[in-house]
């Protein structure tokens, strides 16, 4: 394993550059699943908590702001519950104060001593935050024109937020002194190694999970770049049946994993595997759920009726992929290769991060669902090159397109 690590010539001003006893505010990505109304702990809070806690112990005024959710949907919810959790993970005392810009949320910015930290209410209850627009019409807004005089600095450690061009993330840029937090460090080079470094050996990519367009948009992205494709998941499957196969069909007339998905990139597919089917690499066996409710498997070739649903990759093709993969210089994941989640369906998704694991590789495990699988059995997350806690950021970057955040926060 080795680890991404930034860069002395990184592409932004970080906190190494921050001159002593700043007012700092300091946007982070807090968004989190929510449960009966709560947040529940997860990666972000550990990551972020290092840069908040860094900024706080050099004597810096803290003040964070960060989003939760969309109105309108359920996980929409404020940050009260946030600032406890990072309160555990920083180790000190995170105030809240359920106001963004107004007079109690400046009333307790001004009342801020040094090495203290303070978190403002959700960004997105604010009218300005959302409608995308870019940064100069953002650095306009009522919201950034008020908080922005209260600080010497804006520093900027929400890369998995960074493709969206809201107030909180490309507005400040543009009137403070702004620098990348750690985390916004870190992500950046992991995320954009693959584009960025040169590697001399093999360059794999595994992909999987649920969303097909993402994945072909990826796979078409670094064809160049990445030597083999290993497929699982819906993605995968759909590969599958371009292939011939009778798989990737919705056999439940409510269901809409595979048809609406076929219909969109079938063309697509069946171009990418004629054109260079020989770096990509589909399962050889499928396993499902037999009727005394087991693991069962079949090898591709005896499928001859659209008459199971298919949950994993069998056990040859998981074997398979973790040779590949410690055979590799370079190994990037996106999505599961089966629906982990249930123990019964792990091994492909398992078999082959646990070969990452043990190989000396630069690795990036991305997707904020599979990287869950890490914890969820038993993985030590030291032994990836870097666990990123980018959803469509990660995307965005595997698909070569610039994000708002991290354009505004280079320096010129
Ligand atoms: N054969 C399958 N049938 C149904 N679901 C599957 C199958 N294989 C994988 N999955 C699901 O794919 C999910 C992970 O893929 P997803 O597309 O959500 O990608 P991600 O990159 O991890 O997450 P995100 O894009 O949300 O950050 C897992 O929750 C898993 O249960
Ligand atoms: O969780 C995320 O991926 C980011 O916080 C962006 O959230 P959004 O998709 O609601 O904009």
């Amino acid at each position: 394993m080795s680890t991404p690590t930034p860069t002395s010539d990184s592409a932004f001003d970080t906190l190494d550059d921050l001159a002593p006893e700043q007012r700092v505010l300091v946007r982070l990505d807090l968004n989190s699943p929510i449960e009966d109304g709560e947040p529940q702990d997860n990666r972000r809070f550990e990551r972020h908590a290092k840069t908040v806690r860094e900024l706080a112990e050099a004597g810096h005024r803290v003040v964070l702001l960060a989003h939760q959710g969309r109105p309108g949907r359920d996980d929409f919810v404020s940050l009260s519950g946030h600032a406890e959790i990072l309160a555990e993970h920083v180790g000190r005392d995170v105030r809240f104060v359920a106001d963004t810009y107004g007079t109690e949320a400046l009333d307790a910015i001004d009342a801020l001593g040094a090495g203290e930290i303070l978190l403002l209410e959700n960004t997105r209850m604010c009218d300005e935050e959302l409608p995308e627009e870019d940064p100069e019409t953002k650095a306009e807004t009522e919201f950034v024109q008020t908080l922005a005089p209260r600080f010497d600095a804006y520093v900027d450690d929400a890369y998995s937020a960074a493709h969206r061009s809201h107030a909180s993330l490309v507005g400040f840029p543009l009137v403070l002194p702004a620098y990348a937090g750690r985390v916004m460090e870190t992500e950046y080079e992991a995320n954009t190694a693959i584009a960025a470094k040169e590697f001399d050996g093999r360059v794999t990519m595994v992909v999987g999970g649920t969303k097909a367009t993402d994945v072909i948009d990826v796979m078409n992205n670094l064809g160049d770049t990445v030597d083999d494709f290993l497929l699982g998941g819906i993605a995968g499957e759909l590969f599958l049946r371009a292939a011939g196969h009778p798989v990737g069909f919705d056999l439940d007339p409510d269901a809409d994993l595979y048809d609406s998905q076929w219909e969109t990139n079938h063309e697509t597919v069946e171009e990418m595997l004629a054109e260079r089917g020989e770096q990509i690499t589909l399962a050889t066996d499928l396993a499902y759920e037999d009727e005394a409710g087991e693991r069962a498997e079949i090898d591709v070739d005896e499928i001859e009726e659209k008459d199971v649903s298919f949950l994993d990759i069998g056990t040859d093709t998981a074997e398979g992929y973790a040779d590949v993969v410690r055979d590799s210089e370079a190994v990037f994941v996106k999505g599961a290769l089966g629906v982990f989640e249930d123990e019964r369906f792990s091994v492909g998704t398992v078999t082959v991060l646990e070969a990452i694991a043990e190989t000396d590789c630069f690795s990036v495990v991305g997707g904020g669902d599979t990287s869950r699988a890490i914890e969820m059995y038993g993985m030590d997350e030291a032994d990836f090159g870097h666990v990123s806690i980018a959803g469509g950021a990660y995307i965005r970057a595997l698909t070569g397109q610039p994000l708002a955040g991290v354009e505004a926060l280079k320096r010129e």
